[in-house]
């Protein structure tokens, strides 16, 4: 059995080194491959070979894959939760210290003073003038947290030990997500009422269409005059311009977030990165070895863990078995379907699992003897039948 991964984006070698070189084929330049690995690759205009049956994304946001068109195809796509939180969380911390404090203008201010070159006279000046770079305190002051999951659940931690008091709106909380939550966030039961009282709002939350322009020009003016609005999710989920008009008026003091956008250049109320969230040795590396090891057990075993699109499955291969799955519309009796067609074929069932998600079953079978060529094909051809495995 071997298998051809093709990779996007810069992938960390710890996890491209997960693959044995003598069952995969691993690189940029694979065609027709079985699975691809990818970071930020926008995947919304390729046209998928039939081979392919499996997308990781080595990160959580999947907004750059169509996770629709994949399961119309039994195409499982995956991302790794949780495994760049923690990068982002600092990376937060870092946006709310900017946003307090005079660290960048600061800076600015002392690397522009080449004309002095004495330095008690260059000392002099900074205590002159570094009143302009005062700034507030975290200590004390309200963050509202929109989205507690990986990411929400550890900035709200983090919030908490600095001292702050949190505020968190989550309306599609799952129930590991909330036992991971610490029980001194307040919760919101609404965004607009989370607005109203943060001195800070960070948002959390997936680019979905629920929360395209989550922030935007009518909710802009609920926030708190002055407050500071941190955006480490993704660019579509604020209205730049909704954002402008609120830094113009007064209303918004700070933006600090991943995405530039071109109106935000010389702005001293925009601080804006260049999406590097992610972007730490550790991070890259969870993520690429997360990304990889879920692959090769989907590949090797038709086993399914943290996929966005697929039902969690994994199923104990019994020894000296040959293994079958498959993917079917979530309607009833094609189960029952294949399995007349393995008796009419004279193939003995060892064990088996069917689990279901949305509109998809899959379902993975362990066979006593090796199958008979026509097997795949006449599975294949069940109706509400997607894809089919023989591993
Ligand atoms: N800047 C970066 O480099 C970077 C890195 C990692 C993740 N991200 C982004 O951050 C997002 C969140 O990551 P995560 O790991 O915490 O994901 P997660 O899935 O663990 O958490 C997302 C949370 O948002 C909640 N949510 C969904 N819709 C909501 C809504 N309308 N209002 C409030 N809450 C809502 C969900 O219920 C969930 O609890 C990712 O989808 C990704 O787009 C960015
Ligand atoms: O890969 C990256 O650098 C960004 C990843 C991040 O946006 C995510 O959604 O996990």
């Amino acid at each position: 059995m071997s298998f051809k991964v093709q990779t996007f984006n810069q992938i960390a070698e710890r996890g491209l080194n997960r693959f044995d070189p003598v069952k995969y084929q691993v690189g940029s330049d694979q065609v027709e491959p079985d699975a691809m690995l990818l970071r930020s690759q926008n995947l919304h205009d390729c046209v998928f070979n039939k081979n392919l049956k499996a997308i990781a994304r080595a990160g959580a946001g999947v907004n750059n894959v169509p996770v629709d068109a994949c399961s119309k195809h039994g195409i499982v796509v995956f991302n790794t939760p949780g495994a760049n939180a923690n990068a982002v969380k600092e990376l937060v911390f870092c946006a709310l210290l900017l946003a307090s404090r005079g660290i960048v203008d600061g800076m600015r201010f002392a690397e522009g003073l080449t004309d002095i070159s004495d330095s008690s006279v260059l000392a002099a000046r900074l205590e002159k003038e570094k009143k302009q770079f005062a700034g507030v305190e975290l200590y004390g002051k309200k963050l509202g947290i929109v989205g507690l999951g990986a990411i929400g659940s550890m900035v709200a931690e983090m919030a908490l030990a600095l001292g702050m008091e949190v505020l968190g709106f989550d309306p599609a909380l799952s129930v590991d997500a909330a036992w991971r939550l610490p029980n001194q966030v307040q919760r919101m039961e609404s965004l607009q009422a989370l607005l109203g009282q943060a001195d800070y709002v960070s948002l959390h939350v997936p680019a979905i269409e629920q929360t395209k322009n989550l922030i935007n020009a009518e909710n802009i003016g609920s926030f708190k005059k002055g407050a500071v609005l941190v955006n480490f999710a993704r660019e579509s989920i604020v209205d730049p311009h909704a954002v402008l008009a609120a830094l113009n008026a007064g209303g918004l003091a700070r933006y600090v977030c991943d995405f530039p956008e071109p109106e935000f250049r010389g702005r001293k109320d925009i601080l804006a990165m260049p999406h590097i969230g992610a972007s730490t040795l550790e991070a890259e590396e969870n993520c690429a070895v997360m990304a990889a090891d879920q692959l090769r057990d989907f590949l090797e075993n038709g086993n399914i863990k943290n996929s966005v699109n697929f039902p969690p499955v994994a199923m104990p291969r019994a020894p000296g078995t040959c293994r079958l799955t498959f993917t079917n519309d979530n309607v009833s009796g094609v189960l029952g379907h294949v399995l007349s067609v393995l008796a009419d074929l004279q193939v003995n069932v060892v064990d088996m699992m069917n689990k279901s998600r949305g509109q998809l079953a899959y379902n993975i079978i362990d066979m006593e003897a090796e199958p008979s060529a026509e097997l795949q094909a006449a599975v294949a051809a069940v109706e509400h039948v997607i894809a089919v495995r023989l591993i």
